[in-house]
């Protein structure tokens, strides 16, 4: 890595994924041209936030939980990006998917800078009552820096819906008025938007039609593997299928499961609600260990977890012609050097994943005007602009000879530093 800065509170020796998130700025900063004098803006957090998260157990114990909250760059709007719980979560995470978000939401130019929240804790260890007091209690801890026009939370792994009617709730409370604008992916009765749910894993099948029309892959066919089953991965594998995909393979914490003709998608969805996984699955061929999941043959392969999945030793091993990254950094970029040679087509996360954020920002705007648009609406505006951003980003790889991630990045960083440049520094 050629960055120097490397921040006090991270272990130099393992940056994380914010070091994953530095060596993809390194690629883009030769093609700023007099913009690659503020590239360092991109290398720092502007803000970040640790929080105790206490909360009283079932059992009258009290518990301690990490918390935290990164806005990475404000520069073209408020703060805008998921909270995720889970036991993994650390501040390089975090610090890298609030950057990650900065860089998307430049890509599909909604008017927001980046950032991301997050709490260490497995949730499947609390009950629904200390889930609720956690939420709140964390909401709390963090509610000087969100708002409407301030810094917006969503979900993200192991976060829905009714987590965002109780942070949209505890906000409320602290600030005496609804404020429905201060997170999105809200339950529709709440002032969410139709499609909100869906249009992460629609924005991915969006990207793959555009990715397969440019490689000559025919959707209707075509072997598809997904890891991650929950909203983003479960509403692709959904779409996927009904355009004529076999979803050949579906891997989650659970296990891994094939199925050569394809497996079928609704009954999937019932085992999972039920089963709480896709091991057990009755309408799989076979069920593989969890390495084996890489060497499936696609034509798609589509993770939908968490960071760093494909490492260069899994992209050695890989056969497939397009990776669509649901999830966030699940490549590294030693593996990115192995797919480019291997001619796989990467369309990277904060192009592939960014319905999701899209039509967060249709709930913002449609909370703001108080007037509410149909689910077709919806998903044209949608389709239209995950189409025209990956169209502007395939162009500019083609003219420079770069990958899609490093495109998404020239596009997004461009707009970030301009809009940096043109506010100036001083108050
Ligand atoms: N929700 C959204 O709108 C957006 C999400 N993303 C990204 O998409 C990814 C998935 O998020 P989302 O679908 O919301 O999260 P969910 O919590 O809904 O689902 C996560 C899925 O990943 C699976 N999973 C977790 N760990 C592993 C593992 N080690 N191996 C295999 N599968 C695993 C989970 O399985 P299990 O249930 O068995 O644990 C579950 O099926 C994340 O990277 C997220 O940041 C990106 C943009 C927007
Ligand atoms: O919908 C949003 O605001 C953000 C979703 C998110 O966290 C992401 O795109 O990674």
């Amino acid at each position: 890595m050629t960055t120097d800065y490397i921040p006090s509170y991270l272990n130099p020796n393992d940056l994380g994924p914010w070091g994953q998130y530095l060596q993809q700025v390194d690629r883009v900063a030769p093609h700023l041209g007099s913009l690659s004098r503020w590239v360092e803006t991109l290398k720092r957090p502007k803000r970040i936030l640790t929080v105790d998260v206490p909360i009283e157990r079932d059992d009258g114990t009290i518990a301690h939980y990490e918390g935290y909250r990164v806005q990475h760059n404000l520069s073209r709007g408020p703060g805008k990006g998921g909270v995720r719980f889970h036991q993994d979560v650390t501040l390089s995470e975090v610090m890298a998917l609030s950057a990650w978000m900065s860089v998307k939401n430049a890509a599909v130019n909604v008017p927001y800078g980046g950032a991301k929240g997050g709490i260490r804790v497995d949730p499947a260890t609390l009950s629904k009552g200390e889930l609720q007091r956690l939420t709140r209690r964390y909401t709390s801890e963090i509610s000087m820096l969100i708002g409407p026009t301030k810094d917006i939370p969503a979900p993200d792994v192991n976060t829905n819906e009714q987590v965002m009617a109780w942070m949209m709730d505890s906000y409320a409370m602290i600030e005496g008025n609804l404020s429905t604008g201060v997170v999105t992916g809200k339950p529709v009765s709440l002032g969410g938007s139709l499609g909100r749910r869906e249009a992460t894993g629609r924005g991915v099948f969006v990207v793959g039609q555009e990715a397969a029309a440019r490689r000559g892959v025919a959707l209707a066919g075509a072997r598809v593997a997904i890891q991650g089953f929950g909203n983003v991965g479960g509403t692709a594998a959904t779409i996927f299928a009904d355009a004529g995909a076999k979803i050949v393979a579906v891997q989650d914490h659970t296990g891994t499961i094939v199925r050569d003709g394809g497996l079928d998608v609704a009954q999937l969805h019932k085992h999972v609600a039920e089963a709480g996984g896709v091991q057990g699955f009755p309408g799989a061929d076979a069920t593989l260990d969890r390495d084996a999941f890489w060497d499936i043959e696609s034509d798609i392969l589509i993770p939908a977890a968490l960071e760093r999945q494909i490492t260069a030793e899994v992209a050695a091993r890989l056969r497939t012609k397009i990776i669509l990254e649901g999830a966030n950094g699940p490549t590294t970029p030693e593996a990115d050097d192995i797919l480019a040679d291997k001619d796989v087509l990467v369309v990277p996360d904060v192009l592939a994943n960014a319905g999701g954020v899209t039509v967060s920002y249709f709930e913002w705007v449609q909370d703001f005007s108080s007037f509410f648009w149909t689910e077709d609406e919806i998903n044209a505006r949608l389709t239209r602009i995950m189409q025209s951003a990956f169209g502007a980003v395939w162009d500019v790889a083609q003219e420079k000879k770069v990958s899609l991630r490093t495109a998404t990045f020239i596009v997004a960083c461009t707009r970030i530093l301009q809009a940096r440049e043109v506010r100036g520094l001083y108050p």
